[in-house]
């Protein structure tokens, strides 16, 4: 049985899909290096979830509500920790080394906020440094905007170079991107809806949030920077965009709020959140295994719960499966900065990784992995695995039958 010992312990217990064996995709919780089958665990009646586990996605358990998700994740607990249970579970339990794990849940909308003020600080000198680098609506709103819901990826899926229009002083052209980036982030999955009209204040976060899973946020500088005036950002990141195949649940990250930074000038009421907390995660990016980065979460300006009330203040709804990415994760210093952009200065400092290979933006065959690990109660360490993906060549028109 499993103690706490493992940050994949039974207080961690991240939901994801899974196929095995030939076999359609199934729901599973991760525990140490298995994969616990919950399909088949809800089928032997082990666990009640009125057949919510026994889905290829996770959207109808999300769908069920916090008093439900306590309850089977308690069940889940007991199951993977009393010895009375482990004849019971053993036939149930896939290493996880021979499971391809998929995306764990059909993506409603996705929106990206940009709510670290080091990372906004960072790209606005770098994009506009005619102009002061925070706009002036900065610290009134967490800025953000609606992405591509449809290349939400999984991690391991790899990522095709995009193609597009950049400016160059002839004028523009278009091709592969040549500043391809990243930017690692934290996403925040929805479960429950909201009517359509009604506002979720801050207050009501947790009844709608059900987890946690890592981003990474694939951005084509050049085509960006060409192309987002005045809308905001389009093709330069809809091309694709990264998560971790397990969701780590809300509760499992109990230990890890923490007083966010302080708010001045204060915000207006429908942001304030009481308590002003943020997630103690700290990210890791490794760049073809080269630790490059550790940005730190707990200092975003902007939390979670001031997000998911900016982004419904207007009567917008939220939907099952919904997701909202927090904008790239940069701490103060230059080595917990969340995207390339800002670690290599816009390009002019290259990066150099292990074996003497110097690098700015990404190259063909380059492996991005971002990982976290967040504090858990009693000294425990909760995971929240990792998110990667390598970066395939363009395909060129040429090569497509037009
Ligand atoms: O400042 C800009 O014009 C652009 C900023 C970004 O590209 C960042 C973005 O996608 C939001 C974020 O991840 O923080
Ligand atoms: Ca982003
Ligand atoms: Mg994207």
């Amino acid at each position: 049985m499993w103690s706490t010992d493992s940050p994949f312990g039974p207080h961690n217990l991240p939901y994801g899909v899974f196929r095995h064996g030939g076999r359609p995709p199934r729901i599973g919780v991760r525990i140490g290096d298995s994969v616990l089958d919950l399909d088949g665990a809800e089928a032997a009646d082990l666990i009640l979830a009125g057949g919510a586990l026994r889905r290829p996605v996770l959207n109808e358990f999300l769908a069920l509500g916090r008093p439900q998700w306590t309850a089977v994740r308690h069940r889940i607990a007991e199951l993977v920790t009393r010895e009375e249970h482990r004849a019971e579970i053993e036939p149930l339990l896939v290493p996880l080394a021979e499971v391809e794990l998929l995306l764990p849940f059909a993506v409603g909308d996705y929106v990206d906020f940009y709510s670290s003020e080091h990372h906004a600080m960072n790209v606005g000198r770098i994009f506009r440094p005619e102009r002061p680098a925070l706009p002036p609506n900065w610290k009134h709103l967490p800025i953000g905007y609606h992405g591509r819901a449809g290349t939400v990826v999984v991690s391991g899926t790899p990522v095709v170079r995009p193609s597009g229009q950049r400016s160059t002083p002839e004028g523009p052209v278009f091709g592969p991107s040549i500043r391809l980036d990243i930017e690692a982030e934290v996403g925040f999955v929805v479960g429950v809806p909201s009517n359509h009209g009604e506002p979720v204040p801050p207050s009501r976060f947790a009844e709608h949030v059900f987890g946690v899973v890592l981003v990474n946020d694939w951005s084509a500088r050049d085509i960006q920077a060409w192309e987002y005036q005045p809308l905001g950002p389009f093709l330069g990141k809809s091309f694709a965009t990264s998560v971790s195949p397990w969701v780590v649940p809300l509760e499992a990250l109990a230990g890890a709020w923490v007083p966010a930074p302080h708010q001045d000038p204060p915000v207006l009421d429908y942001l304030r959140d009481d308590p002003h907390v943020g997630l103690d995660l700290r990210l890791a990016v490794d760049w073809n295994g080269t630790r490059i980065s550790e940005p730190p979460f707990a200092s975003m300006y902007w939390t979670p719960a001031q997000q998911l009330a900016h982004l419904t203040v207007n009567g917008a709804s939220l939907r099952t499966g919904d997701l909202f990415a927090s904008g790239t994760v940069s701490g103060p210093e230059k080595r917990q900065t969340g995207s390339l952009l800002e670690l290599t200065l816009g390009g002019a400092e290259p990066v150099r990784l292990a074996g003497g290979a110097e690098r700015t933006f990404l190259e063909d065959g380059d492996t991005i992995t971002i990982s976290a690990t967040a504090p858990g109660l009693g000294g425990t360490v909760v995971d929240l695995g990792e998110v990667t993906g390598t970066v395939k060549p363009a395909v060129t028109i040429a090569s497509l039958s037009v």
